[in-house]
């Protein structure tokens, strides 16, 4: 065997001679290493350093190049960030991307690899984070000075057609900063869903305080008790301190002109407090007028043809929970210049209930003592006196209120959704002939009853309870809900008959859409051109003051106001379709396994860090409340059932809930009351905050998971609770599981938290990985876009 090596030594030598260039390769073993990975330095050292050349010449050197300053190879990674300017299935895609951005494999992530992993992935974050935020502040830049271009143009415009600049005059933004809604983060993305089209200066000499003047002493009382002594206005209640209490100029000069009614919208963010905005003007007005002039027709309830309530004031909601809330904080309003506020609710007008029992409960007179005599009566002295003075044996001071306050004082101002100030104004019945026509139409019954069946059926309206020839204020809270398909025909319908009532007859078309025109629609929705749907819609001018208020404003919305209501005065603030400023937006991606168990983990989450903050602080332990936001009633029971499992209580609210057929808000009051209630729990526990904290941690559940047990921490809902319901300073936390229909919901969803100046988060539940987290890079997208 020991021939071998030199036979060859022999071969190579005669195959060197022949092909030297084969013979420049490696040796082929290392060619094989090479192909396997790259080779560790220690490696690399031996094979690659130049051996000693022992014939003396010149020593060839060897120099790695630490790792990071390898040139990058390209991996196929999935891209999560959608690209600009490609559709949603394109997005999904996979695009090169350099392997240094690449997540660490499961065999990287051990001991400090793994924190070291963890600190890069974030880093990567942030950084991916600014870049987004440096795109969207181009993207924003780029809006203004487009925005800037158009006013130049409009300018020019109205320079030469003085009727063009009427509408902008009519629009004020409070802000000390730039006021151009236009030229928003959200630029493009938003336009189709949201209007952007006011851009004007930012109004000036703004009041700073709630004075008196221009409100009047009781009611600047009121105003510092419902919230602090030293709480100032918020932009849009500043402009409406400027704006709404002015007196009208043409009823000081003659006193009865149709420019006597003024029309105003107020959009703002939510939270801002618009309910104020619009509610202090209104009762100041009303109270002016009832110490100016005579008794005002409707205490003469004993007239028989006269409805036995008729209010001076109509404040229109699209859901009962909020017409309740509204009414009660118009009543806290209302301690000092005393004027009556009634809620039309279910809870006091059963609609579904024939019996005579029900029937008797239901009138209206009735509805207003029960309201009265459990919520509001203040005063029972003054009660009890006007009471004797109309010759009343009250047996119970109850009664006294009762009584008292139904004859001592008519009822002001009504709250109520417009199918439920219909039914009052017009009787109870005025409609089911048409419902059940149409109901009947859409089973298909109408020809197998035939001419016969139908006229069989009679149909009974009740008396009207309601009278609406006093109505002076009608507001439409959420107005973009209540002049949306669904209600803009109740809503309409009712604006159409307090004109009526009050002598202006104005013209109103049963079924009729909002924009009739489905072309113009088609353009008005898209902001494009507003001036088409003007000459197809027929300008309205309604007898009383008109205001209209809501967070978002729908570019449908604007352009049936630029048709309809071309006077209207539009007041702003200027963070409008944002979300408010100091509510935090965070992630939360699926685990991939069951969701229930990942949103249940991130409650435990909340508790847990509720309940180290409250223990580094020394405070009492006091675990937040989190609203869950989902898209399906199915949705919303599937969870409570699970949480429940678990040993979370929790409220699930949807819109069949039998709470809700009961017309009172005692299903939100249960979770409201957490407060108290916790409160107190949380006073029995707080004695040992630090054992609660050491069991929280070791067992990773709150450190009062007691009262999560017991008391509802958790209120699961779909968008039935998204609109105007104030719960702060409550609910810190708003969960949306599902993603939500479009921005405006999302707007009004998250808008729950954050409220008032509170510190408030929003966890937006998605995918991150995989199948569908394209998709969720798109809801980060337009998310950011409207983060304040
Ligand atoms: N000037 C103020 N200072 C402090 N708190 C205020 C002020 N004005 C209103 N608030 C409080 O802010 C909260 C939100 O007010 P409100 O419900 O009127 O907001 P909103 O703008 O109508 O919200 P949404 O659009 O959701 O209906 C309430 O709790 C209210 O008491």
């Amino acid at each position: 065997m020991a021939y071998l090596p030199a036979c060859r030594n022999i071969l190579l030598k005669q195959t060197e001679e022949k092909v030297p260039a084969l013979f420049a390769l490696p040796d082929r073993r290392f060619v094989h290493k090479q192909t396997q990975g790259t080779p560790s330095r220690k490696r690399l050292a031996r094979t690659l350093e130049p051996k000693s050349n022992k014939r003396g010449g010149p020593s060839g050197r060897l120099e790695v190049a630490p790792r990071t300053q390898d040139p990058p190879r390209a991996s196929f990674v999935r891209d999560t960030v959608p690209h600009e300017g490609r559709d949603a299935v394109s997005q999904s895609r996979y695009r090169t991307e350099p392997l240094g951005t690449r997540p660490p494999s499961r065999a990287e992530r051990s001991g400090t690899q793994r924190a070291l992993a963890a600190q890069a992935h974030t880093e990567r974050e942030e950084r991916r984070e600014e870049r987004r935020a440096r795109e969207l502040k181009e993207l924003r830049e780029a809006q203004r000075a487009k925005e800037k271009e158009r006013e130049k143009e409009r300018g020019r415009v109205r320079r030469g057609d003085g009727a063009a600049g009427a509408s902008a005059s009519n629009i004020a933004v409070a802000s000390g900063s730039g006021a151009d809604l236009s030229g928003t983060r959200a630029g493009q993305m938003l336009q189709d869903e949201l209007d952007f089209s006011t851009s004007v200066p930012a109004a000036r000499d703004l009041p700073r305080d709630f004075t008196s003047p221009p409100l009047m002493e009781g009611l600047l009382e009121s105003v510092k008790e419902a919230l602090t002594a030293d709480a100032r206005p918020t932009p849009i209640q500043a402009l409406s301190l400027k704006h709404l209490f002015k007196a009208p100029k043409a009823v000081q000069a003659d006193g009865q002109s149709q420019d006597q009614w003024r029309q105003y919208l107020l959009a703002s963010e939510t939270g801002s407090g618009k309910s104020i905005a619009y509610l202090l003007p209104m009762l100041q007005d009303l109270k002016r007028a009832e110490l100016a002039g005579p008794a005002s027709p409707s205490s003469s309830s004993a007239d028989d043809d006269q409805p036995p309530m008729n209010p001076r004031a109509i404040v229109l909601a699209p859901t009962h929970e909020l017409s309740r809330q509204l009414a009660v904080f118009a009543k806290s309003l209302l301690h000092n210049i005393k004027l009556r506020v009634v809620c039309a609710s279910r809870a006091n007008t059963p609609s579904s209930a024939p019996t005579r029992a029900l029937s008797r409960h239901r009138s209206a007179s009735k509805m207003a003592r029960d309201f009265d005599g459990v919520v509001f009566d203040s005063d029972p002295a003054a009660a009890a006196a006007a009471a004797a003075a109309a010759g009343a044996a009250p047996e119970s001071e109850a009664e006294v209120r009762r009584q008292g306050s139904q004859q001592a004082r008519p009822v002001d101002v009504f709250v109520g959704t417009p199918a439920k100030m219909l039914e009052l104004s017009r009787g109870r019945g005025w409609n089911w002939e048409e419902r059940d026509q149409k109901k009947r139409a859409e089973r298909g019954l109408v020809e197998e009853d035939g001419e016969e069946g139908a006229t069989q059926r009679k149909y009974y309206a009740e008396k009207p309870e309601v009278g609406l020839k006093n109505v002076e204020w009608v507001v439409v809270d959420e107005a973009d809900v209540l002049f949306d398909p669904d209600f803009q025909e109740s809503t309409r319908r009712l604006l159409a008959d307090i004109s009526a009532a009050r002598g202006v007859p104005v013209s109103f078309t049963p079924g009729q859409p909002l924009l009739p025109d489905p072309n113009t629609n088609a353009h008005a929705a898209k902001g494009k051109d507003n001036s088409s749907s003007s000459t197809s819609l027929e300008p309205v001018s309604y007898p009383f003051n008109f205001v209209l208020t809501s967070a978002t404003i729908p570019a449908s919305l604007a352009a049936y106001l630029d048709a309809a209501h071309p006077a209207l005065t539009r007041l702003a603030s200027p963070n409008l379709h944002h979300l408010p400023r100091n509510l935090r937006t965070e992630y939360a991606g699926w685990t991939g396994g069951n969701k229930n168990a990942d949103i249940e983990r991130r409650l435990r989450r909340v508790w847990s860090e509720d309940a180290l903050a409250c223990y580094k602080k020394q405070h009492q332990v006091h675990l937040s409340k989190v609203l869950v936001f989902c898209n399906k009633r199915s949705r919303v029971q599937e969870l409570a059932e699970y949480l429940e499992e678990k040993g979370i209580k929790s409220v699930a609210l949807t819109g069949v809930a039998d709470g809700r057929r009961l017309g009172n808000n005692h299903h939100l009051d249960g979770f409201m009351r957490v407060k108290q209630a916790s409160a107190q729990d949380d006073a029995a526990s707080s004695s040992a905050p630090a054992a609660a904290v050491a069991a929280s941690e070791a067992s990773s559940t709150p450190a009062s998971s007691a009262d999560v047990k017991v008391t509802p921490h958790v209120m699961i809902t779909t968008s039935l609770l998204s609109r105007g319901l104030d719960f702060a300073p409550d609910v810190r936390h708003v969960f949306i599981v599902d993603e939500p229909r479009n921005m405006i919901d999302f707007l009004h969803r998250a808008g729950r938290s954050g409220r008032a100046g509170e510190a408030g988060r929003v966890v937006i539940f998605n995918k991150t990985q995989g199948r569908g987290s394209g998709r969720a890079g798109q809801v980060r997208k337009r998310v950011g876009a409207v983060a304040a």
